[in-house]
């Protein structure tokens, strides 16, 4: 697993060889421990050459392997030995140095990278800290602060900035290897000693402990309840404060708290079951292996609202050109600027130059005529959408993809309106849409396999997860947020406040609680939502009592607090008070409080003392009950689908490793007990009735969750 040639007579080359990114596995650690015991013993050999094979220099340690007992060399001892000993070392950095590749090229003497190379140390997103040494070399080559960065975010670096913080010592944009050994045999004979980066002393401020207290601060904000960055500003704290040795003790002592942890557990189960959900199937046999992508050149986008505006946004920064589409000159125009200072903002940000020429407008729906893919994001109203869809059936080329941007309509009964319901798919994006990382892609009955591969594959050039689900209202995400919001609201009506349960959702690990998410999205979007399904407004059933709707228990609070002008942080005053109309500091609101007491009275309801397990529990398992039942009706294809979804669409906290993975975490048996304790004190709320599927799970014994598709419903996924 690593390959020993001699070159140029006396450069002893090592390739590490386990493709795809030549991740340090036991077999990996082996050969680099032997043919750099050889290469030390061989006279003839001068300096020594590490590269990866295909183009990749090393993805760092096995990830895969950590779940199982440790066999093969430790990584840290073996960097040692490349420090340690005394020939030159030069690390050719192609592709990747991320982890324990970057890590062991820090034990090399030096580092040549390839300008389209990146480095980094993410071990951070994996619930972990860089411990073959990263945490105590890396500051003793670039500074306290820059490595405080790098370590606690696991930001990956291009060779450009790596060359100007000090990690590598040249970019070439010919080939890293042959300049490494070009470089190799000219470093023969120089002093070796201060080119070991375990003898230097730390660069620091004059202020360290300021800086140190600083950046604990800020990391603990970041990190909602996440261990591992906070581990690694301790550990980098050792580098600037204790001698290499007892650094590297307590980067070991550290990570050992972290290694097992049900953190590390859920951020890996998050890496892997990222790269899981880009290879989707169809119950048809057509999968992500054998369905091609059409290639797209030309997209239009229909509506620049909240959400046109940020879709059109993504599709310039991915390089394509758009045609913006509004329907009058007002709305265009309105639309053309905020899109014009969006991309410039962005830009000026990257310090680059906006791509403002690959920016289209029109009114007119004709020139559409040449586009290869259409992103309709009109109001949520079915009949518009039709309407829409119907006249873009007939102006497009009859083979351009049409795509709905609905948050939760049937993108069947859109498909039907047209002439070509197999090119007819959702593209559901989250706001802001040049920001989230998620994007469902919706797979409509007739929906074909080449329209589901061509979404699927724009998701991915615009750099989102892309996840594909059925279609039935709401989809995956929105269908599990109903019993999440109606929990939220049932809680209020019981005796709760919304900073109470802001504050439980916001301890677990939610940037923002509940309340506070309907503030942000704007209160009166879910009113009409709510009016448009018959639950609120004029079609209403007059017989139905207040509090129950369609038969079952309903709450009106969020429709009387809309009702009473209270729009959310668009003008200042929602379910919080804001310091200004559109602003952000958020105050709990006397007047709320009034508001929900009066409620209670006038509904004969006696308040009573709830606290924040009841929340987390009332909220998120009436919420993951419905992840049950959407993997059961083949709605989501797997857990990992549903868990990428929370994490990249919703905030689920990724340490927590979305909610599948939570109630693994927590234990079925006891979500099934708390669901049915729940059920039994409120009846009249059907979501709380434990699913089918998690019952048959806890029958079968709770099986793990890569276990769970073998019970299901349906042997295959609707999709
Ligand atoms: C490298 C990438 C940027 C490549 O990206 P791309 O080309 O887009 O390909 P991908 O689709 O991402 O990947 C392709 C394929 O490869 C798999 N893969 C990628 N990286 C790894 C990996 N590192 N390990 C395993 N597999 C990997 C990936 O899953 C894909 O396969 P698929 O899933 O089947 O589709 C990109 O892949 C990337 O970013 N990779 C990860 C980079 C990363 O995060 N690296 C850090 C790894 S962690 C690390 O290095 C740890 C350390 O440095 C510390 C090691 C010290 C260990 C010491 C342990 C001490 C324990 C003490 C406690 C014991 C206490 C006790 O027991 O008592
Ligand atoms: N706002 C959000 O957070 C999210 C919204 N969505 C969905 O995206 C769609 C759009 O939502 P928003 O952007 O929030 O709405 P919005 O109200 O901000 O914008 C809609 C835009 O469509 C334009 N429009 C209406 N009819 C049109 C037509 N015939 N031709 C061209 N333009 C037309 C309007 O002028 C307006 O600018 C909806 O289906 C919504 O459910 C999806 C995800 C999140």
């Amino acid at each position: 697993m690593a390959r020993y040639e001699q070159v140029q007579g006396t450069v002893a080359l090592i390739t590490l060889t386990n493709p795809p990114v030549n991740a340090l596995s036991a077999a990996v650690r082996l050969g680099i421990t032997e043919t750099v015991t050889r290469a030390l013993r061989d006279p003839e050999v001068k300096s020594m050459v590490i590269c990866g094979e295909n183009g990749v220099f090393c993805g760092g340690a096995d990830i895969r392997e950590f779940a199982k007992p440790m066999s093969g060399p430790p990584l840290v001892p073996m960097i040692a030995a490349i420090e340690e000993g005394e020939k030159p070392v030069v690390a050719a950095i192609e592709g990747a140095a991320f982890g324990g590749g970057l890590e062991l090229a820090l034990g090399c003497h030096y580092r040549i990278a390839h300008s389209k190379a990146r480095v980094g140390l993410p071990e951070v997103t994996l619930g972990l800290l860089p411990a073959a040494g990263g945490t105590q070399r890396l500051p003793r080559l670039i500074g306290l602060a820059p490595a405080l960065d790098l370590i606690t975010t696991g930001r990956h670096v291009t060779a450009q900035e790596a060359l100007k913080l000090g990690i590598v010592d040249q970019v070439t944009d010919q080939s890293a290897l042959d300049l490494a050994i070009q470089f190799a045999q000219q470093v023969v004979g120089q002093p070796l000693l201060p080119r070991k980066l375990s003898t230097r002393q730390t660069p620091c401020p004059p202020d360290v402990d300021g800086l140190l207290e600083e950046t604990m601060a800020q990391v603990k904000q970041r990190a909602r309840g996440a261990m591992a960055p906070i581990a690694c500003v301790q550990a980098v704290r050792a580098a600037a404060t204790l001698p290499y040795q007892a650094g590297m003790q307590k980067e070991q002592e550290l990570m050992a708290t972290l290694f097992h942890s049900s953190q590390a557990r859920a951020m890996q189960y998050c890496f892997f079951a990222q790269r899981a959900v880009g290879r989707w199937s169809l119950s048809s046999g057509a999968h992500s292996g054998n369905s091609k992508p059409r290639p797209v050149s030309k997209v239009a986008v229909i509506g620049l609202g909240t959400m046109g505006r940020g879709i059109t946004v993504a599709l310039v920064k991915a390089g394509m050109s758009v045609l913006a589409v509004e329907t009058n000159k007002k709305q265009l125009e309105i639309g053309k600027q905020m899109v014009s200072a969006m991309l410039k903002h962005d830009a000026q940000k990257r310090n680059a130059t906006p791509r403002l020429d690959l920016l289209h407008f029109t009114i007119d729906l004709l020139e559409l005529k040449n586009t290869d893919l259409i992103i309709e994001a009109v109001f949520e109203d079915m009949a518009l959408k039709k309407q829409v869809f119907k006249e873009l059936s007939s102006v497009c080329k009859a083979d351009a993809f049409l795509c709905t941007n609905t948050s939760g309509l049937d993108v069947d009964e859109l498909a039907a309106v047209t002439k070509r319901p197999e090119l007819v798919v959702g593209m559901h994006f989250f706001a802001p849409a040049h920001v989230m990382k998620l994007l469902e892609v919706v797979h409509g009955s007739r929906s074909s396999p080449e329209a589901v591969a061509t979404a699927m594959h724009l998701g991915k050039r615009l750099g989102k997860v892309s996840v594909l689900v059925g279609n039935c209202a709401g989809f995956v995400g929105n269908r599990m947020l109903k019993p999440y919001l109606e929990q939220a609201n049932f809680l209020l009506e019981e005796g709760a406040t919304p900073e109470l349960v802001d504050g439980a959702l916001e301890e677990f690990g939610f940037p923002m609680g509940v309340f506070k998410m309907s503030d942000l999205s704007g209160l009166d979007v879910g009113w009409r939502i709510r009016k448009e399904a018959g639950l609120t407004g004029p079609n209403v059933d007059p017989r139905d009592p207040p509090r129950r709707r369609q038969g079952r228990r309903y709450s009106p609070l969020p429709d009387l607090v809309c009702e009473q002008g209270r729009l959310g942080q668009k003008n200042g005053r929602g379910w919080y008070l804001y310091d200004k109309p559109g602003g952000r500091v958020a105050t709990p609101d006397p007047s709320i409080h009034k508001f929900l007491e009066e409620y209670r009275i006038k509904h004969g309801i006696s308040p009573r003392q709830i606290d924040r397990q009841e929340v987390v529990e009332r909220c998120l398992f009436a919420l993951i009950n419905e992840g049950f039942r959407s993997l059961d009706d083949g709605i989501a294809a797997g857990p990992e689908d549903i868990d990428m979804i929370y994490v990249f669409g919703y905030g689920w906290p990724r340490h927590r490793g979305g909610p599948m993975f939570y109630a693994g975490m927590v234990g079925l048996p006891r979500v099934l007990t708390r669901l049915e304790h729940y059920r039994q004190a409120h009846p009249e709320v059907p979501h709380l009735e434990p699913s089918p599927l998690l019952r048959r799970l806890v029958a079968s014994g709770s099986p793990p969750i890569n276990k769970w598709r073998d019970f299901l419903q349906r042997p295959h996924s609707q999709l």
